[in-house]
């Protein structure tokens, strides 16, 4: 460990102030993808999480792969527990400026929405079909 008396003794926070200005784009995601250097997205959210690799549970291969892109879904697929979740703000870095997959779903859902607001009809027609059902099934017997 050396002494570092410039650095503010934030704990594992080397999120640099100067690098705020500035937005967290895709092309900035895509220049941080290596080991030496990792920054991570999730949820909207760039995590610079090059000094947790070696700790990462999961291993370093699996989350150099996911940089430079969304990593949510990866993250989500594994079923992350809580203390994973808590680990986050250590590393956070600043919002994501762009599309991101949450978003694209969000509106891909809305747009479903929107389209199935004529949704009446989905449950009218089955029950129809089974009102339909019972009278045939009536006169069958009459
Ligand atoms: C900064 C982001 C991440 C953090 C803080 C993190 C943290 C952790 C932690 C604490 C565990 C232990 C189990 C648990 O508590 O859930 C874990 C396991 C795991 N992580 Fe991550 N993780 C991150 C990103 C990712 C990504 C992007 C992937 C990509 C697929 C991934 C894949 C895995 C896998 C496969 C395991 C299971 C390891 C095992 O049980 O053998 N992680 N992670």
């Amino acid at each position: 460990m050396s002494a570092d008396a410039s650095s503010s003794s934030a704990p594992g926070g080397d999120a640099a102030p100067a690098e705020q200005s500035h937005p967290y784009t895709l092309e900035t995601l895509k220049a941080h993808n290596t080991r030496a250097d990792l920054w991570m997205l999730l949820h909207g959210k760039v995590y610079n999480v090059t000094k947790f690799l070696d700790e990462h549970p999961g291993g370093d291969e699996v989350m150099v792969e996911e940089a430079g892109r969304d990593a949510t879904e990866a993250f989500e697929d594994v079923g992350h527990s809580d203390e994973a979740r808590e680990m986050l703000p250590k590393m956070y870095l600043g919002e994501f400026h762009g599309e991101t997959k949450e978003k694209k779903v969000k509106r891909a859902t809305a747009t479903g929405a929107a389209s199935s607001s004529g949704g009446g009809l989905t449950y009218l027609v089955p029950f129809l079909a089974i009102i339909a059902a019972y009278f045939g099934w009536r006169l069958f017997l009459a």
